[in-house]
């Protein structure tokens, strides 16, 4: 529940059901004599005395229905109780038990799944007999199989992971492994069966009650109330409305129940949409960019709501048809840096700049136009397994984009797609359009990927870290379409890589980012050549395979950098990299944070510098 994020259909759902539950409880009170009275006046019509007309004993009708609140709630609530506390014991337990009745209980909850809860709920009935109880018994049982297959699915995916097996060997009783391990971790989506299942229950009870196997007479539910009133359907419609629309509504409210809970546990729902970038105050740019730079990045913060700095005082620039590599370890910032300028931030996360634009689009505005920033800006993620709905072909996944923001619809749009297929040279590119993501290689899928971005005709590409998640022949190739892409359309390239071999062959310009800020901005060339100064790039080049022995055509082994980065919570006040850094010197490292002048932030660089 801690984690529920209110909305207004869960809000108002609920508060729907409140008044139903306290009219069921205050209903029998006031209205129980009216509801047994008998008028004389047998199925009378609607009246100002009989707002739903009298039933075939000229009793009040809607009187009736209000004091049917209760039993119908009560018996509604016993039967998802029943369902819940059976499925759910049987689909942990399963999880808790040894492997012969895991087997066992796991073909019993698909013996059980196969049979439509009603008729399953009907063979019980009729077994266990007329009345309440026997109805409340028979639809709970037959509504468990539902809550055991999902509590069994879900569990299989908790019951695997680390905790849980830690907690068996250490040999903790299964009932806590249940309480403590597997019910936390699966109570969301309970939740929102539950009312669901609260208001298929209450069809299932109703439907009992109006073939007759249900509540008998002199007790009546709402489905007891419908029996009766579709009797004189044709002469007093009345009195089969009253209990129609108890039922539809109440069962509609545990519906609405249900989707707003959806709603709420879904940690992407909801207000989880992308942060976007706020300018701030700072009106004098302190990064000098050309004036044609196609991308300005000045002063650029990403800040946890706790005000810890992710990303600090980050400046660069793109220039039109120009690729730029953002290049360090983990956690340097270099991904929250690049969404930054795809305005596509993780939730919670806030970001602002003195300048952040493509162009003439400002990124850091509020109403930085979706269209153009769709079209404008190419996105290629880590995982090309992950980038596609794999429940989709390619052809509909690679023309959204066009579809959607440029109007290309039908022939043209598959065109398109299969001529930038083409250009990331895959293929067979009809084939390809009509098949599913998983039917693709990895190495294909991120080409295909890399020709969703191309196919609006963006002038940037962000591609964060688009080779990490392939082998390393396969690299090659992807990085070679994304230099091919560049050259042969003049598309800048923003490429995001912890590899700083892969930055210097790939790339015309790198960035190097340490502990959240930069430290160097240098050219490719003078990275191959390894004519780095900022130790930190120094320490990347020497551990680097492919650009270690640049330069100076040694053989030098590879590297290691001692040490781990400081997390963004406990970043000294000076520059990050100094605890590590083989050249810091004393106090002033620790204390002073070095500006990034002639494209190096480093004490020692400068001073070497002044000295000669
Ligand atoms: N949503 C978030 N909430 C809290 N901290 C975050 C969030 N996203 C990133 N961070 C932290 O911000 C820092 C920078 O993250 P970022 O992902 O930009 O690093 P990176 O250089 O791209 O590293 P990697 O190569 O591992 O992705 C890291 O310390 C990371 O743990």
């Amino acid at each position: 529940m801690r984690r529920i994020r209110w909305n207004a259909p869960l809000v108002v759902s609920l508060a729907g059901l409140g008044l139903i539950v306290v009219l069921g409880i205050v209903a029998p009170f006031l209205l129980e004599e009216e509801a047994t009275a008998l008028s004389g006046a047998a199925r009378a019509h609607v009246s100002a005395g009989h707002w739903l007309g009298t039933d075939v004993l000229g009793r009040d009708v809607l009187a009736r229905t209000l004091v049917a609140t209760r039993l119908t709630l009560e018996m509604t609530l016993a039967a998802t109780a029943i369902a819940a506390v059976a499925g759910i014991l049987l689909g942990t337990g399963v999880w808790v038990s040894g492997r012969r009745v895991r087997e066992l209980g796991l073909r019993l909850i698909d013996v059980m799944i196969s049979y439509p809860a009603l008729i399953l709920a009907l063979v019980i009935a009729t077994v266990l007999g007329t009345g309440p109880v026997a109805s409340v018994l028979a639809i709970g049982l037959g509504g468990a199989p539902a809550f055991a297959r999902l509590t069994a699915n879900m569990a299989a995916s908790v019951a695997q992971r680390d905790f849980v097996t830690q907690a068996r060997l250490m040999g903790v009783p299964p009932y806590r492994v249940l309480v403590r391990h597997l019910l936390p971790n699966i109570s969301g989506p309970l939740l929102v069966l539950l009312s669901v299942a609260f208001a298929n229950v209450l069809v299932a009870l109703s439907g009992l009650s109006f073939l007759g196997v249900g509540v008998q007479a002199p007790d009546y539910d709402w489905g007891a109330l419908l029996n009766s009133g579709l009797q004189s359907l044709y002469t007093n419609p009345a009195e089969a409305i009253g209990p129609a629309v108890a039922i539809t509504v109440t069962g509609v409210l545990a519906g609405f129940v249900g989707d707003g809970l959806a709603a709420a546990l879904d940690p992407r729902g909801g207000r989880a949409k992308a942060a976007a970038v706020r300018p701030t105050a700072v009106a004098t740019p302190s990064h000098r960019a050309p004036a044609d730079a196609l991308v300005t990045v000045d002063g650029l913060a990403v800040v946890l709501p706790d005000g810890t700095r992710l990303v600090d005082d980050v400046s660069f620039h793109v220039m039109p048809g120009e690729v730029v590599g953002l290049v360090g370890e983990s956690g340097s910032g270099k991904s929250l840096t690049a969404m930054s300028v795809a305005r596509l931030l993780p939730e919670g996360l806030s970001a602002h700049a003195a300048e952040l634009t493509l162009d003439d689009l400002d990124l850091a505005g509020p109403e930085a136009d979706p269209k153009r920033l769709a079209t404008e800006i190419g996105i290629v993620f880590q995982d090309p397994s992950s980038s596609f709905n794999p429940a989709l072909r390619m052809s509909g996944q690679l023309t959204e984009t066009l579809r959607v923001h440029q109007g290309v619809r039908g022939a043209d749009a598959d065109r398109r797609a299969v001529e930038a297929l083409e250009q990331v040279r895959i293929t067979e590119p009809a084939r390809v359009m009509k098949q599913y993501p998983h039917e693709l290689s990895g190495g294909m899928r991120q080409r295909a990927m890399i020709a969703a971005a191309l196919l609006p005709g963006p002038r940037l590409i962000v591609a964060d870290e688009p080779t990490t998640a392939l082998d390393v022949t396969v690299q090659a190739e992807v990085l070679d379409v994304l230099k091919d892409i560049n050259h042969r359309r003049g598309t800048s390239v923003l490429l995001i890589s912890h590899d700083i071999g892969v930055v210097g062959t790939v790339c015309h310009r790198a960035v190097v980012m340490y502990a959240g800020r930069v430290v160097e901005e240098l050219s490719a060339a003078d990275l191959r050549a390894g004519r780095a100064r900022h130790p930190y790039t120094r320490a990347l080049l020497a551990a680097s395979p492919r650009l270690r022995d640049s330069g100076s055509g040694e053989r030098a082994p590879l590297a290691t950098i001692p040490g781990r980065p400081p997390a963004p919570a406990g970043r000294p006040r000076g520059c990050g990299f100094t605890d590590r850094c083989p050249v810091a010197i004393d106090v002033v490292c620790a204390t002073e944070r070095p500006r990034l002048i002639d494209d190096v932030a480093c004490h020692a660089v400068r001073q070497e510098v002044q000295a000669g």
